[in-house]
Parts: C-alpha cells; sequence; structure tokens
C-alpha cells in the first residue's frame, strides 16, 4: 500500500464536503471484498457527476488512477482520510452539557473522525463535575484556562442561542480557532477563526420547501 502524503490541493469546500461520501462508500465496498473501483462507478453509485468525481479523486490521490481498473481501494482510503485529518486526533471542547451537548458527548463516530472532546464545560451548578460518557462537566468559568493550558483549537457551541456569542468570545481568548456552532445565531470573531454553523432550522426549511413544491406539481 502507498501510504504517501497527498500533495495539499486547494479542495473546495464543496469537495471537501463530498470527501466523507466517498470515504463511507469505498469502505463499504472494502468490506465485501473489492479492491479496486474506478470514478465511473462511484459517480453512478453516488449519483454525481463523473467529470466532478474524477477531479476530486485525482486531486486526492497520490496515484494516478488506471484506465478502467480505476484506483486501489485501501490507497483511497487512506489519503481520504489523510485529507480529513482522521490520522491526527484533534482535541476539542464542548460548551453546553444540555440536551445537544449530552448527545454530542455520547457519539463515539467522532473518535473515528479524528476529534477527541477532552471535556464539556457547562454554567449549571448540578451538572458540573458530572461525568458524560466518561467526559467531565467543568465550570465555563474555567474554559479559557482549560483550553489555554491543554492546548486545545477546536470548540463545540452547544448553548442556547443568547449565551453563545458570550462562549465563542471565552472559546477566542482561551486560543479556539475552529468553532463548530450548533446555535442558530451567526458568531461575531476575529480574522483567523473558522466558524462552522449547524443550523438543523435551516436544513429543515430547505426540505420543507423541496416537499411544498413537489406537493404542488402533483397537484397540477
Ligand atoms: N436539542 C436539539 O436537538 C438541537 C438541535 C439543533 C440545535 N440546537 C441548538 O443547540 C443549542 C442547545 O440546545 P439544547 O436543546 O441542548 O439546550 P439545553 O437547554 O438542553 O442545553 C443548553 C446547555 O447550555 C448550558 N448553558 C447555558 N448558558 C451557558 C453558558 N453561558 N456557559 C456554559 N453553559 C451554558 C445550560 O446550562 C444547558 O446545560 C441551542 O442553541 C439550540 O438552538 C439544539
Amino acid at each position: 500500500m502507498k501510504n504517501e502524503k497527498v500533495t495539499p490541493i486547494a479542495l473546495s469546500t464543496q469537495a471537501l464536503e463530498r470527501m466523507p461520501y466517498y470515504l463511507h462508500y469505498i469502505k463499504q465496498l472494502q468490506k465485501k471484498g473489492i479492491t479496486q473501483i474506478a470514478s465511473p462507478a462511484i459517480a453512478a453509485d453516488l449519483g454525481l457527476n463523473e467529470v466532478q468525481v474524477r477531479k476530486d479523486l485525482a486531486a486526492v490521490s497520490s496515484s494516478k488512477g488506471k484506465p478502467k481498473a480505476g484506483f486501489y481501494i485501501q490507497d483511497l482510503i487512506y489519503n481520504m482520510e489523510e485529507l480529513l485529518g482522521y490520522h491526527n486526533v484533534k482535541d476539542a471542547v464542548l460548551v453546553g452539557a444540555g440536551s445537544l451537548g449530552k448527545a454530542l458527548l455520547s457519539y463515539k463516530g467522532f473518535e473515528i473522525s479524528g476529534m477527541h472532546i477532552v471535556a464539556a464545560f457547562d454554567n449549571q451548578d448540578g451538572l458540573i463535575d458530572t461525568e458524560i460518557n466518561g467526559k467531565k462537566v467543568l465550570p465555563v468559568s474555567k474554559l479559557s484556562s482549560v483550553c489555554r493550558r491543554l492546548n486545545i483549537h477546536i470548540g463545540i457551541i452547544t448553548v442556547p442561542a443568547n449565551q453563545a456569542q458570550t462562549v465563542c468570545d471565552q472559546m477566542v481568548a482561551g486560543g479556539i480557532l475552529a468553532i463548530w456552532n450548533f446555535s442558530p445565531i451567526r458568531l461575531t470573531t476575529p480574522e483567523g477563526i473558522m466558524v462552522r454553523n449547524e443550523n438543523m432550522a435551516a436544513s429543515l426549511a430547505i426540505l420543507s420547501q423541496h416537499l411544498k413544491d413537489k406537493l404542488k406539481e402533483h397537484m397540477l
């Protein structure tokens, strides 16, 4: 297997977002004993454009795919995992150990994807010093100092909307560089801090709109 590093090519956000889908798909093929795969087959199975798939795989793969036979699945998995950062486990903190926070803290998939939630923070006395899935809940007053001391750069926000900016500011003060924001507000951050918003209401609105359009089509 060629466990070579991929030359870092600037992938678009859309291409990066497609990678976990490719990865999941080719891992399923590997489980079935398949060793090679070509772009047209991936495109057909995932319902994607063939040219786009070819470009995505060329950008991520350390070796050129062979005509027809395509890429070695084992190499492709390694290259994709490398690109997605699965081989460097990244420490993260989560603030807001409520319903959503508890669910995220209990989710085992993050470890597989290379993210390790080191600790949770909250401001509710009843939650402080409890453990969720082996992760200690600490007082939010310690957030900045813990992040600095442990050199943690990823922060997950699962507090109510009206608290999210305060928590974001505390994270930035602690040296957090990447924020995964589950609250439904837009955060203001200094330059150089990346915020990724996860807004379920927005996704639901898109699904509802699609449903409305489809139902209208059927009534015509
Ligand atoms: N529950 C969901 O399914 C869901 C889904 C999508 C988005 N969200 C969003 O995620 C956020 C959390 O939702 P939830 O349902 O888990 O709420 P929740 O009320 O169950 O939990 C929020 C937690 O944040 C803590 N908290 C509040 N202010 C804080 C502060 N300043 N510092 C530290 N901790 C603080 C609370 O004590 C509580 O434990 C909200 O912004 C919500 O809109 C929730």
